[in-house]
């Protein structure tokens, strides 16, 4: 079974939480062990307490670390005292806290302490006291200790991004065997939904469909911020958006198409610069609506040249660079079957695309460093 998984998968194989829903965010307490006390007559040092350390899992979801231990504690084991038998105290024992990989690891005041990427990755988290020696006064030393909370941010392929409304889950429903909510009114998706296509060969592919985004999410505005980090570790961006725009309510201007489209811009590169450097799928919905591609044909090109009509914004809607669409297409996620089919192939040959490209810059990259290798062997020495 997991053969099989992993043979769909592109030889990875899909993460539990992309297919059971998951908790994205938990905060456990940790405690690494008091160090044993020295031995002052006969110069003997206690062992050092155990660290409190969390190893990546790509099997197990946060949900499983809660199952694990209800308390959500994890003491590590206090080192041994000196004595006539061990003058060398032995080691308090390490505590392993298995996470998912893709947890950040951030204290309560928001520092980070380190981030799981790989299986079997280890982060020590909480570190054991020394134990007590002639320089300490013989006195072992309490362990680092504070609660934590260990951040998950979605590994999937693709990340759906857009204003409420735009119709991401209508998308993903029609894409995947996801059943996420979907109803005429902002916000109904309120946290990721993650969907998992498959094509006729076999291939999967996982799309993260995020709650939507408005205008000032980074002052936390609508659902904020927050639910970007899902993105971060996603290799395509597909951002969508309405043919017709978008108005929050009454009170709230009506935004045109474009308008989302370079407001989403703004949010994105305040979010992270960096996520605006990935792959981007640019996808309009609705285009069953009444004047649906009328609307389209006008604004197409300026899509693709999104800076050029950045001074047509004041200067807080403005984005410092425009985000450069790979394609764009015109879709009804809701009517059109062959928009949907077409969606699907563009994602996956996007994927493959830059899949090939990344494999090509590394094989580019080993070739030089080999080169280069081999001419230090000769010659001076290159640096
Ligand atoms: N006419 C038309 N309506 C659509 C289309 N796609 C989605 N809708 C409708 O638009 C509304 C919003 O769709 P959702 O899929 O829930 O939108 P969303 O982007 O997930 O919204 P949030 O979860 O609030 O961010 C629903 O009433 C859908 O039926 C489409 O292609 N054409
Ligand atoms: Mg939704």
């Amino acid at each position: 079974m997991v053969y099989i998984s992993k043979l769909l998968h592109g030889g990875k194989p899909i993460r539990r939480y992309l297919r059971n829903g998951f908790t994205d965010s938990l905060r456990v307490y940790v405690r690494g062990g008091t160090g044993g006390n020295g031995l002052p007559k006969f110069g003997g040092v206690g062992g050092q307490g155990g660290n409190v350390v969390v190893v990546g899992k790509e099997s197990i979801t946060l949900d499983d670390v809660v199952r694990s231990n209800k308390s959500k504690r994890y003491l590590a084991g206090n080192g041994t005292c000196s004595s006539h038998n061990f003058i060398l105290g032995p080691p308090g024992e390490s505590v392993k806290l298995q996470v998912p990989v893709g947890v950040s690891v951030f204290t309560d005041e928001g520092k980070k302490l380190g981030e799981i990427n790989k299986e079997n990755e280890e982060l020590i988290i909480a570190k054991g006291g020394p134990g007590g020696h002639p320089r300490n006064g013989f006195l072992g030393i309490k362990g680092q200790c504070y609660s934590v909370r260990l951040d998950l941010k979605l590994i999937a392929d693709v990340g759906l991004v857009g204003f409420p409304n735009a119709g991401k889950s209508t998308l993903l429903k029609a894409i995947s065997h996801a059943k996420p909510k979907i109803a005429n009114y902002p916000f109904t998706t309120v946290r990721p939904n993650i969907g998992i296509v498959t094509y006729k060969d076999l291939r999967q592919i996982s799309v993260a469909d995020l709650p939507g985004l408005i205008e000032g999410a980074h002052v936390n505005r609508g659902m904020g911020h927050e639910f970007l980090k899902h993105v971060e570790r996603t290799q395509l961006l597909l951002i969508m958006a309405d043919i017709n725009g978008f108005q929050l309510s009454h009170q709230y201007p009506h935004r045109s198409c474009l308008d989302t489209i370079v407001l989403l811009n703004k949010e994105l590169e305040l979010y992270n610069p960096e996520l605006l450097n990935k792959p981007k799928l640019m996808v309009i919905n609705k285009m069953d609506s009444i004047s649906g591609f009328q609307k389209f044909f006008e604004i197409r090109d300026k899509i693709l040249n999104l800076g050029d009509v950045f001074y047509e914004y004041p200067d807080e809607m403005k984005p410092e660079k425009p985000l450069i669409f790979d394609d764009v297409l015109a879709i009804s996620a809701k009517e059109g079957i062959n928009d949907i089919n077409l969606v699907k192939e563009k994602i996956r040959h996007l994927l493959d695309v830059y899949a090939e490209a990344k494999k090509e810059k590394e094989t580019e990259k080993s070739e030089f460093l080999s080169i280069r290798e081999s001419l230090n062997e000769k010659g001076p020495k290159l640096v």
